[in-house]
């Protein structure tokens, strides 16, 4: 069965120095539906949290039963590859020019029974003039090459979407696979697709924020190390795909002042010199205290039993995509990928549930010193910003490029006070945003932003401090972040089961400021809404969504992916 959708996007065709990339053929609007990419060959999938490498994914087309078919080798050989590994360095500088017609498996198999036809299959890869050439000539594509193409155009994740997997009642999976489609994408730090989404072997890919015709979509190859400086970026893109990134984020990063760099390479060297063991143990994190309170894990349970009984077609014929409508927000998307220095050594359920803080002295006095160096960086930032820099964006990127040390301090001044910042959660999203919009770690800090607000307002707490910033409008953040992820939700059902699963489907990844608490109370908080009649169409609404057109598209082609 064909899975593969197109939406209103297209290749454009090769420049010189960043070969071929996806543009939209149409304005779009944040959350559209760009395709469902089926994988070639098949996906690899393992343990959790295993980081599957290309290699694995090379071993496994080599030792599976079905291996690589003529097709799956005629796309691969139209992907990028670096020059290196190629036979013919032009090869590689300038691609040959494709389509995504090119990637469908009719057509993808006629030129494989051409080119074989043609006794194609003999020749070396040379300059490919044309698409077809190109599937000619790569029948024959050499491991080395075979290599290069999979090490750059590969996407893993060391864990599935936990919210959908936990709808599903599925384990959560390590997976890696090649998606031709996704791998046309370009990258920029400040991307503007939302974070990919795999479900099951496909990979759906939405727009983050508006799009206009004509403009390149890119994605982050950084995931959370968006966070770092450029010059950490810049090494990390160079050395993996060996390009040196020109984004409007890196070029405002490379005209900032001399001292705001500096700063930023500061804050750097501070949060990676302090790893995730050392700072759970300054916290005296137990991990043998896993306990939750007999009635969260009942709650859990009925909420489990709930969201289970969705499954993913039914979720996905359950949302509507709206395809014109949706007005630009650019405070759509926020994120969070917390804690990008603590988090991917430690076990998130255990410490997420334990948060026994015995606090010697010495340790508190470590962590003092820890809170007040990290703040010092972010308040001289924030001066140099205030001093050199008038465009909000610009700001907001620079400040994206110290993300772990903001993290730091709001986690460690939380734990030393021993008391939630209202905010914490509201600035650490809006910078993951900029970095990794939609990713699950946003979706998570802002239904915790959601919830401190609730909490806050519940308490009697003093009133936001900005109109915009009321706890239905921290909502509305959270519901147009799903959109962005999962498509537009139709009812309000359907929300709460989305925010009970992503409550309850808490990672590894996923530290720092969430806990468990919290997350029970986004259900909560989304069930008041909704029978106080401000449900999250509403609310989103009021963020300037208008009339709001709701289209079944794309459930002929999504409802089919079991
Ligand atoms: C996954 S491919 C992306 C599609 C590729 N441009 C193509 O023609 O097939 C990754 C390669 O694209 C190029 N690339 C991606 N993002 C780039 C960027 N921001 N600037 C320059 N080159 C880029 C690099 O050569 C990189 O190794």
């Amino acid at each position: 069965m064909n899975d593969r959708h197109i939406g209103p996007v297209e290749v454009s065709p090769p420049q010189p120095g960043r070969g071929r990339g996806v543009v939209a053929r149409e304005d779009l609007q944040p959350g559209s539906l760009l395709f469902v990419s089926e994988p070639v060959g098949s996906v690899l999938e393992g343990q959790l949290g295993q980081q599957l490498q290309p290699q694995h994914l090379l071993q496994h087309w080599k030792t599976s039963q079905q291996g690589l078919s003529a097709e799956d080798r005629v796309k691969l050989s139209l992907l990028h590859r670096p020059s290196s590994s190629s036979s013919s360095s032009s090869s590689s500088s300038t691609p040959p020019p494709i389509s995504f017609k090119d990637f469908s498996t009719s057509k993808a198999s006629s030129k494989a029974k051409k080119a074989s036809a043609k006794g194609f299959g003999a020749a070396p890869a040379k300059q490919a003039g044309n698409a077809a050439a190109a599937a000619a000539a790569a029948v024959e594509l050499t491991d080395e090459q075979l290599e290069a193409v999979v090490a750059c155009n590969a996407y893993g994740d060391d864990h599935t979407d936990a919210t959908l997997t936990y709808c599903r009642q599925e384990q959560q999976r390590s997976v890696i696979g090649l998606f031709p489609e996704f791998s046309l994408l370009n990258h920029s730090c400040a991307p503007n697709t939302a974070a990919p989404v795999l479900l099951r072997d496909r990979l759906l890919l939405r727009t983050a924020v508006v799009v206009p015709a004509g403009q390149e979509l890119t994605t982050s190859y950084l995931s959370t190390a968006g966070g770092m400086p450029r010059q950490q970026r810049q090494q990390l893109l160079q050395q993996h795909y060996g390009f040196v990134c020109g984004c409007h984020r890196c070029k405002a990063e490379e005209q900032a002042a001399p001292d705001i760099t500096a700063t930023l390479q500061a804050m750097h060297a501070f949060s990676s010199s302090i790893d995730a063991p050392q700072l759970l143990q300054l916290m005296a994190i137990n991990p043998a205290e896993e306990q939750a309170a007999p009635d969260i894990t009942a709650t859990l349970q009925a909420m489990h039993a709930f969201s289970s009984s969705i499954d993913a077609p039914q979720l996905l014929q359950l949302m509507a995509i709206n395809p014109a409508e949706e007005q630009a927000a650019p405070d759509i998307t926020a994120t969070l990928q917390a804690m990008h220095a603590f988090s991917s050594s430690i076990d998130a359920p255990q410490l997420l549930q334990l948060m026994a803080a015995a606090g010697d002295e010495a340790s508190t006095a470590k962590l003092t010193t820890l809170h007040q160096q990290a703040g010092k960086l972010v308040q001289q930032l924030e001066d140099q910003l205030q001093q050199h820099v008038t465009e909000p964006v610009v700001a907001q990127w620079l400040r994206a490029s110290g993300y772990d040390m903001l993290a730091l301090m709001l986690r460690t001044g939380e734990f030393l006070a021993g008391v939630k910042d209202v905010a914490a959660a509201k600035r650490l999203a809006e910078l993951v945003r900029v970095f990794a919009p939609a990713s699950e770690p946003h979706l998570l800090l802002l239904s915790d932003s959601a919830v401190r607000a609730a909490e806050a307002a519940a308490a009697g707490g003093p009133a936001p401090t900005a109109p915009e910033d009321t706890q239905e409008l921290r909502v509305a953040q959270l519901v147009r972040a799903l959109a962005l992820r999962y498509g537009e939700p139709r009812d309000m059902d359907l929300l709460t089961t989305l925010a009970g699963a992503l409550s309850a489907s808490l990672t590894p990844h996923w530290l720092g400021l969430i806990d468990l608490d919290g997350a029970m109370g986004l259900q909560q908080l989304m069930q008041q809404l909704a029978a106080a009649g401000s449900a999250a169409a509403g609310a989103a609404g009021s963020d300037g969504g208008g009339s709001r057109r709701k289209v079944e598209m794309d459930a002929s082609q999504l409802g089919q992916l079991q």
